[in-house]
């Protein structure tokens, strides 16, 4: 994107003599309007690229404004210069010239052609064309009788005149002969303001085609069959003009009747384009022909310039700043110019081969094969990661499972061994109470008891009722029982463990149950024998405890063995943790990745499209060309017939001189 260059040119005055109140003054770039005393009128200044004051020849102009275009144009870009301004502001002046002041065209024309003898390796085929609008109408000014030509537009040609003679030039001469031809034919008319004004706007135009020379040695193998193709068109518009002040009427009202409306259409579209893209809206190229053939130029594929005449009268003053105003918007307009180049099927071929190539190196450089291959790792690592996680909360599952086992039966056994102090408790009891029993026999000499009062002791109490007690080894000859040796065989254990806790004659009562109605004896050695008894069972039940004991200390092992679980269950926790992270972390490259290659991957399908609608261009230009090659090899053919018909008949056969 580049902007159009803008350049304000001020003629000669031709009112020396006259007295003036305002006058305008260059500096450097800038224009301004300034009373007679210096002072500024505010809210008329003005800058741009370029401001040529009264002294600068067409040569300065050219260099500083149009040559860069020209060169483009040798190199492939559209360019365009156009002299805009009020009549008799000088825009023919500067784009012809005169003998000691040749203007932009003929400097362009012999820069042209020393440029393309300068470009070594490449081959030039230059086209010329000169057209005017007149009246709104197209007429060939190389063709006498080609008149009112109409505008076309084509996808490979864009907006052209159809009919247009385009003439095939090799020299600047040549050209010089052509433009020769085409001034004699334009329409020039006398007014008040102008002697010889331009009374139509004329397009001169150069085609100029080139192609590489010899692609081997230049090196340039690609573009061996690409053709670069631009066009240039000089433009010197008609003037904008007051009737009043040129004194118009008749054909040259009519004639001022279109410039005015052209130009206007003009400005309209530079407006239009110099407004923010957005509120631009249609651009009405099609209402003027003027604006139609320049539309590639004006916001289009073009190198574009404008140089604005100013007539420095000020007589003109209104006019001259309409003309300053034109030219700020026209300075806002962007162009798009790009190298136009039209390529044979083969050598487009050859380009894709190598944009293709040259996409791929890109690819590979932005690692788009490593990138696939860490999306692999990465996956696979997933993979592993989540084959661990599953694992490892298999371990867990197992380690829980086993925990809550040896939980439980570090419950039964501590329930075991609860039961088992309890037991150790009461059988120390019974000891004492046998101590009791034997104390009570040493008193017994001394009192005499009946039977029934041995149940009157002071320890006794009544038996409930409803108290039933199995005794397996009961002995009716001792007619007494012995402490129950196995639990199960008690009706109620809980109760029969209560009943027998600190009361000693408990198991007197036991022993008298209503049943059995056994008989008590108190004798010494019954409660002896029974009190032995006692003893040796308890010592059994002594090393039943020590081997419970024994059995605590596995418990504690285990317990201590559940602790080490515990800890690693945690470490595995931890890891596990870690690894879901790394998972989290590895799922989002994957994903950042995968986009970035879809983006490439969008990216070569636009190229691959773009070299698509390339070829489908190339090879519609192909088939003119063809076209046109088949037409001119006819051409020459019939010509040389002709010439050769021509010899033929001009040369007498020596039959002749015989007869
Ligand atoms: N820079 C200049 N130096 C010397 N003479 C100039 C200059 N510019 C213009 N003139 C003279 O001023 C006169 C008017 O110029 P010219 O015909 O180029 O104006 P114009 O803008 O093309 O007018 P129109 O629009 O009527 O065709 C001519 O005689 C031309 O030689």
């Amino acid at each position: 994107m580049e902007k159009i260059s803008v350049a304000v040119r001020f003629r000669p005055s031709t009112a020396l003599d006259l007295p003036e109140d305002r006058k305008w003054r260059v500096e450097d770039n800038r224009i301004s309007l300034h009373l007679l005393d210096g002072t500024p009128i505010s809210g008329v200044s003005f800058a741009f690229d370029h401001v040529f004051d009264q002294s600068s020849t067409n040569a300065t102009v050219y260099d500083l404004l149009i040559k860069s275009i020209i060169h483009a144009a040798v190199n492939g870009f559209n360019g365009t210069a156009f002299a805009y301004g009020q009549t008799s502001s000088g825009k023919t002046f500067t784009m012809n010239g005169s003998e000691d002041d040749p203007g932009i065209i003929p400097l362009a024309v012999k820069d042209i052609f020393h440029t393309a003898q300068m470009t070594t390796d490449r081959e030039f085929l230059i086209r010329v064309s000169y057209m005017e609008i007149y009246n709104e109408e197209i007429n060939d000014l190389l063709t006498l009788g080609n008149q009112k030509l109409p505008i076309h537009e084509s996808l490979e040609r864009g907006i052209f005149v159809a009919g247009l003679r385009e003439e095939i030039v090799n020299s600047a001469e040549q050209v010089f002969e052509l433009i020769k031809l085409g001034e004699a034919n334009r329409h020039f008319g006398e007014t008040n303001m102008n002697v010889r004004s331009s009374r139509s706007h004329t397009i001169f135009r150069m085609v100029i085609e080139s192609s590489v020379k010899d692609p081997i040695s230049s090196g340039d193998v690609s573009n061996a069959d690409a053709i670069r193709v631009s066009v240039l068109n000089l433009v010197d518009l008609a003037g904008s003009e007051r009737i009043a002040k040129t004194g118009a009427g008749g054909v040259r009202l009519k004639e001022g009747k279109h410039i005015n409306k052209s130009l206007m259409i003009l400005g309209n579209v530079i407006n239009k384009l110099s407004e923010n893209g957005k509120q631009r809206g249609h651009i009405p190229y099609r209402d003027s022909k003027l604006t139609r053939i320049l539309q590639p130029s004006l916001g289009g594929n073009a190198k574009t310039s404008i140089i604005c005449t100013v007539a420095p009268e000020e007589v003109h003053i209104e006019e001259s700043r309409g003309t300053l105003q034109f030219a700020s918007g026209a300075k806002r307009i962007t162009n798009c110019a790009q190298v136009n180049e039209i390529l044979t099927d083969a050598a487009l071929l050859k380009r894709q081969k190598l944009e293709i190539e040259e996409l791929r190196r890109k690819l590979q450089g932005s690692h788009s094969e490593v990138l696939e291959q860490m999306i692999l790792k990465q996956r696979n690592d997933m993979h592993k990661s989540e084959l661990d996680r599953e694992r490892l909360a298999m371990e867990l599952e197992e380690e829980r499972k086993s925990r809550e086992a040896l939980e439980h039966c570090i419950k039964e056994q501590q329930k075991k061994i609860d039961n088992l102090t309890s037991l150790a408790n009461s059988s120390s009891q019974t000891r004492s109470s046998a101590k009791q029993m034997a104390d009570l026999r040493n008193t017994s000499d001394e009192v005499i008891m009946s039977q029934e009062d041995v149940f009157k002791t002071p320890n006794f109490k009544e038996k409930p009722n409803d108290f039933v007690v199995k005794r397996s080894n009961c002995s009716r000859d001792l007619e007494s029982s012995p402490p129950p040796d196995n639990f199960a065989n008690i009706a109620d254990e809980d109760l029969w463990m209560r009943l027998n806790k600190g009361c000693t004659t408990d198991l007197d009562m036991l022993q008298m149950t209503p049943d059995m109605k056994c008989q008590s004896y108190l004798s010494s050695d019954i409660s002896v024998g029974l009190a032995l008894e006692e003893e040796i069972s308890n010592k059994g039940r002594c090393h039943s405890l020590e081997t419970e004991c024994g059995f605590n200390k596995q418990l504690e092992a285990s317990k201590e063995q559940c602790a080490a679980l515990e800890r690693e269950c945690n470490l595995l926790r931890g890891e596990n943790a870690s690894l879901m992270h790394g998972l989290s972390m590895s799922k989002q490259d994957v994903e950042l990745l995968t986009a970035e290659k879809e983006e490439l991957l969008k990216e070569l399908n636009i190229e691959r499209q773009k070299m698509k609608d390339l070829k489908e261009e190339i090879h519609v230009f192909s088939l003119a060309f063809s076209q046109r090659e088949g037409l001119l090899t006819s051409l020459y053919s019939k010509s040389k017939a002709m010439v050769e018909n021509l010899k033929a008949s001009q040369v007498p056969t020596p039959e002749l001189y015989d007869c």
